[in-house]
């Protein structure tokens, strides 16, 4: 692993047992995220990026879900690394939300419905960003650190009676005030009003917008190294959505922050996006720089995707969609799984998988027409042709 490289996902297959057979959610993915970075997964719905987000967190259920093949390994400081496929429960949850936290497309999961949001989230910030806290309560850190772990703890469910045992009471006041006002401020950053009433109400007093702000209120104040977020703002409203890519942003510059976003929405990718892959039916189709790709892509999936973004101006009716829909994913054949949607298909897209080949340097794609037909084993006259795109400099 790269001393920049702060993810490796290398090999990794989720498959599901159904009553209909074994379906290959994803399959055989490999990619990584630098230190830093924002690296965007697209495609459309059912394409396994939620899959390969879980798995991240080890968060896919077993059973129906299984682990097939590959590893997904974690730079640590140390410059050792954790497989977070191998590693023991224990070390995959205290990874979980203190170096990587995740905003989930169902904010449902996130919260836990017992206790305030108030509660839960002073417990985040007493334990993830205590320097702030102490400094914001104007407070010697060395000497206020354990009291302000005990009294996050308290308000995240111990009993009063045990942390004013244990605490000097105008320290725990002003530590309590510090971190009730984080917890306020960072509520009001993601556009919540009222932000008293929503302390003290639990996640089912709140409808889905307002739990998803919540939630990413949550991931945010962990400062992790590594922010998944799946489709993180669909739910919202346009300013609000605007205000939460901010916040992500403003995180990443302050932390250092690497972020894996998945989205359907390409103009996301242009505004914040280092590099993107695309996945289609559980294997990612290309990968590159998002410049490279949004304006070059090498791939039929990717072209056909960019042609059906609406564009001001476009007449209705003229949008390019792509014909026909993601194919079955139980026991799939062996080939190009996009070939009944291909205009180029030929024979050799049938016979085989593609494998992920650069075009250019950091831009790979998975498409028969970047092999040589000897490489294939097919007769020239079988092989898809290869088309130029505009932009692109791959012959
Ligand atoms: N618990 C499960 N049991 C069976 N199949 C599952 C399960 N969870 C996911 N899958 C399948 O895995 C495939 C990938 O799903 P995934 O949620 O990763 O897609 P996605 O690209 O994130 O789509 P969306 O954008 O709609 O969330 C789908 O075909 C889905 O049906």
């Amino acid at each position: 692993m790269a001393d920049s490289t702060l993810l490796t996902v290398e090999d990794l297959s989720v498959h599901f047992s159904t009553s209909r057979g074994t379906a290959h959610a994803v399959d055989r993915v490999s990619f990584s995220i630098e230190k830093g970075e924002t690296l965007a997964l697209v495609g459309e719905t059912g394409c396994g990026k939620s899959v390969t987000a879980r798995s991240i967190l080890k968060l896919v259920p077993e059973p129906p879900g299984r682990y097939a093949s590959g590893s997904i390994r974690l730079a640590n400081p140390d410059g050792s690394s954790t497989d977070m496929l191998a590693a023991p429960m224990r070390e995959v949850r205290a990874i979980r939300g203190e170096r990587i936290s995740m905003i989930f497309q169902d904010p449902g999961k996130a919260l836990n419905p017992a206790l305030t949001i108030g509660r839960q989230l002073a417990e985040v910030f007493g334990e993830h960003r205590l320097g702030m806290i102490l400094e914001r309560a104007g407070l010697d850190p060395d000497k206020a650190r354990p009291t302000a772990r005990r009294i996050a703890q308290q308000r995240a469910g111990a009993t009063r009676r045990r942390v004013y045992s244990l605490t000097n009471r105008v320290t725990s006041r002003a530590l309590q005030r510090s971190i009730d006002e984080a917890v306020m401020a960072a509520l009001a950053d993601t556009g919540i009003p009222n932000t008293r009433k929503i302390m003290a109400s639990y996640p089912h007093e709140l409808s889905g917008g307002m739990k998803q702000r919540v939630m990413i209120a949550q991931a945010l104040a962990c400062d992790p190294d590594l922010l998944v977020a799946d489709e993180p703002t669909t739910a919202l409203d346009v300013t609000i959505q605007a205000r939460i890519l901010e916040l992500i942003h403003e995180m990443q510059q302050r932390r250092g922050t690497a972020i894996l976003y998945i989205t359907h929405d390409l103009s996301i990718v242009r505004q914040f996006a280092d590099r993107v892959a695309v996945m289609y039916a559980g294997r990612i189709v290309e990968s590159g720089r998002a410049i490279d790709v949004l304006t070059a892509p090498q791939h039929p999936y990717t072209q056909g995707l960019l042609a059906a973004i609406p564009r001001p101006g476009t007449p209705r009716g003229q949008l390019e969609a792509i014909p026909g829909s993601v194919p079955q994913l139980i026991d799939p054949p062996a080939q190009c799984h996009f070939a009944s949607r291909c205009k180029w298909a030929a024979p050799a897209c049938s016979a085989a998988v593609p494998r992920l080949l650069a075009v250019r340097p950091m831009h790979e794609t998975a498409c028969f027409r970047y092999e040589s037909a000897e490489s294939v084993g097919m007769p020239q006259e079988d092989m898809p042709a290869r088309i130029h795109h505009e932009g692109a400099t791959a012959e």
